[in-house]
Formats: structure tokens, sequence, C-alpha cells
């Protein structure tokens, strides 16, 4: 199935993606299949990672950057998928080599995996000229991971189901608005199904042993949609300081020393803090771009954390940036 290469074709793609952080993460009953029913309130954030892709005799990955030593560079890599399962579709050998530049933390809870697996479906996708309808790439994404597709959204959205089933958010009056953030990392990452398993074994423990299945629907706070229909920043810091993550106590618990960094950025100034996603970054929303940088800062200084990034969100989801 080799294509001879065509001069007028791309010889090199580059695309990049934004992390994530969920300002409402509810956690329903595990179910069948394995996986747990959400409510995942997304917001993606200005901090990217970048994936160039180019004809290759094989099937190749390499990463650059930060923790690029933690990425896997073999099949299991949300990247390498794309092209297989583009390939598959397409009826073509997945033979590219995948260039991942690596910024977003691995195993943090910013869905760094599947915003390299979101970029290289575009990426490949513009390569190959297969020009994959909007709906082909989402369904791709959904087989990919959960929060894939939510990489090809970006902005805010509402995803149920397993977080697959997006519904974007938009503020009232049809305007942008900007939330200030912080992002404190931290050593080492966590497993996602580590976390949420952790989540089932506290319901289970505190329930005097119900069944997660028993647990109800999960539904999209009414205040928070509220907040971020209003563009009212105080309003959803009140929200994300009343716990909407259902999966922080599990990250606290299997990781406790959290609990100083979110108290640190609290400490510093921040609207509020949480685990994003399934940790073990913490994030912080701050009043404004100033309060971000004192709050990074101090966050810094206080040795709770590796590294502290100030940012903003929503931003755009996956783009191609470069077709050379
Ligand atoms: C928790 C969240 C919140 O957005 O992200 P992270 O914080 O890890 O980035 C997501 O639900 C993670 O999505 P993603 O990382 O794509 O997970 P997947 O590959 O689909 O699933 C990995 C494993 O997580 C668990 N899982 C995931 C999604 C879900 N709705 N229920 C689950 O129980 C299952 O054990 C599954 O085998
Ligand atoms: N491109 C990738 N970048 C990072 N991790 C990847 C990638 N592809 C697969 N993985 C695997 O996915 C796991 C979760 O990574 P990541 O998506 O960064 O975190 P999270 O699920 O917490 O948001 C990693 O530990 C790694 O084994």
């Amino acid at each position: 199935m080799s294509h001879p290469h065509n001069p007028k074709r791309p010889r090199r793609v580059t695309a990049r993606t934004p992390a994530k952080v969920n300002v409402q993460l509810a956690v329903g009953g595990l179910r069948d299949d394995q996986f747990h029913d959400l409510a995942n309130v997304f917001m993606a954030v200005d901090l990217h990672d970048t994936v160039t892709v180019e004809p290759a005799e094989e099937l190749l990955v390499t990463v650059s950057g930060r923790d690029a030593h933690e990425v896997p560079a073999d099949a299991s890599n949300l990247a390498a998928q794309a092209a297989w399962l583009l390939g598959e579709r397409y009826h073509r050998d997945p033979y590219v080599h995948i260039h991942i530049e690596k910024n977003i933390p691995v195993a943090g809870g910013m869905a760094g995996g599947s915003a390299d697996g979101a970029a290289a479906l575009l990426a490949i996708d513009a390569l190959w000229e297969t020009k994959a309808s909007r709906s082909a790439l989402l369904e791709l994404a959904a087989r990919m991971g959960s929060d894939v597709p939510f990489a090809l959204y970006g902005g805010i959205a509402l995803g149920r189901g397993r977080g697959e089933l997006l519904t974007p958010i938009k503020p009232d009056d049809g305007g942008e608005r900007e939330y200030h953030w912080v992002f404190a990392l931290a050593e080492g990452g966590l497993s996602t199904p580590a976390v949420f398993h952790e989540c089932d074994r506290l319901r289970m423990a505190s329930g005097g042993g119900h069944l997660s299945a028993d647990v109800p629907m999960p539904d999209p706070a009414p205040e928070l949609l509220a907040a971020i229909r209003g563009g009212d920043t105080v309003g959803l810091g009140r929200m994300l300081a009343f716990g909407l993550n259902d999966l922080q106590e599990a990250a606290l618990s299997l990781r406790p020393e959290l609990r100083a960094t979110l108290d640190a950025g609290t400490a510093a100034g921040a609207l509020a803090g949480l685990v994003s996603g399934s940790g073990p970054t913490c994030a912080f929303l701050a009043a404004g771009e100033e309060e971000a940088v004192q709050v990074a800062k101090a966050l810094r200084e206080s040795g709770m954390c590796r590294d502290a990034i100030a940012t903003r969100g929503p931003v755009p989801g996956a783009s191609v940036e470069v077709v050379e």
C-alpha cells in the first residue's frame, strides 16, 4: 500500500493542542464496560503540546521537551494510535515519523496524551490529504480515549457518557471570557485508572459496601453553568471552592501531600484550588492576570510543587499550524 510521493503533497505538518482542566468532574457509577458515567465540564487552557508528522519508512515516535523521557515512544503512544486508526480507515500503511514536543505534564490530569492523539489525528489527516470529516475524526478520537474528543473541541464543554459526548458551553452574550489559572506541577504522575479505582473504593467504604453502580447519574451543577454563561469569575471560583471534582478525594488519598499544595495556593490569594482531573497537578483560579503571576511565584517559593505555571483559558482546541 505504498504511496509514491506526489510533489504537491505536504512533506511535513505541525499541529498543536491545549491541555485541559476539569471545572467539574462529577463521577457516576461503574458501568459494565468498566468506565464511569461522567458530567465532565472541561476548559481548554493555554499550555500546548506540538506534534509534527512527516512520511517515513516505518511508524516512528520521537519526543522532546518537558518530561520527554516519561512518554512511551511505542505503539501505546496515543499519537501512534492516531496513525494506526487513520491508516485502517483510509487503507494506508501508518508509516509516519511523529515528533511530539511535550509541554503538558505527563500523567498530570491535564490530558497531555489525549492532546497528542488529537494533534496527530489532524496532522496526519492533513499530511495524507485524507480530508476526514469532523464527525469521522471525533469518532476515531472517542475510540482513542474519553478525553480525546474534547481536545478537538477546546473552549469550554460538557462531556457526558464517559466524557466523549460533548456540548459546548458559551457565555450568554456570545462574547469571549478569559479566566486566569495557575497550575502547580507535582513530582511524578498519577494513573487515571488507579484514581477512579480509589474513588470506587472510598465510596464502597463510606457507603457500607454499596455497589458503585448504585451511584446516581451525574449532572452538571446549575450554578456552575450559570457562572460560565454569565462570564462570572468570582461565581466560578465560588463553585470550584465548593468542590466539584469527585476524583479529588481519591487523588488526595493516594497523594496526601497535595493538600499542602492546595492550601499554599489559596493562602497565596487564589479564588479556589482544586486537583486537575485525576491529578496530581493542582489548579488555581485567580481573580486576574496579576494575581495569577503572584500565586505562581508564591507556589514556586513554597517548595510545595516542582513548578507553577500561570496561564489562561478557555482557548481553542487542536489545530493545524504549519503545512510545508
Ligand atoms: C479523569 C479524566 C477527566 O477528564 O482525565 P485525566 O484527569 O486523567 O486527564 C478522564 O475522565 C480520563 O480520560 P482518559 O485519560 O481519556 O481515559 P481513558 O483512556 O478513556 O480511560 C482510562 C481508564 O480510566 C478509567 N475511566 C476513564 C474514563 C471514564 N469515564 N471512566 C473511567 O473509569 C477506566 O479505568 C479506563 O480504563
Ligand atoms: N503522547 C503521550 N503523552 C503522554 N503520555 C502518553 C502519551 N501517549 C500515551 N501516554 C500514556 O498515557 C498515560 C497518561 O498520560 P497523560 O495523558 O499525560 O495524563 P492524564 O491521563 O493524567 O491526563 C502516561 O502515563 C503514558 O503512559
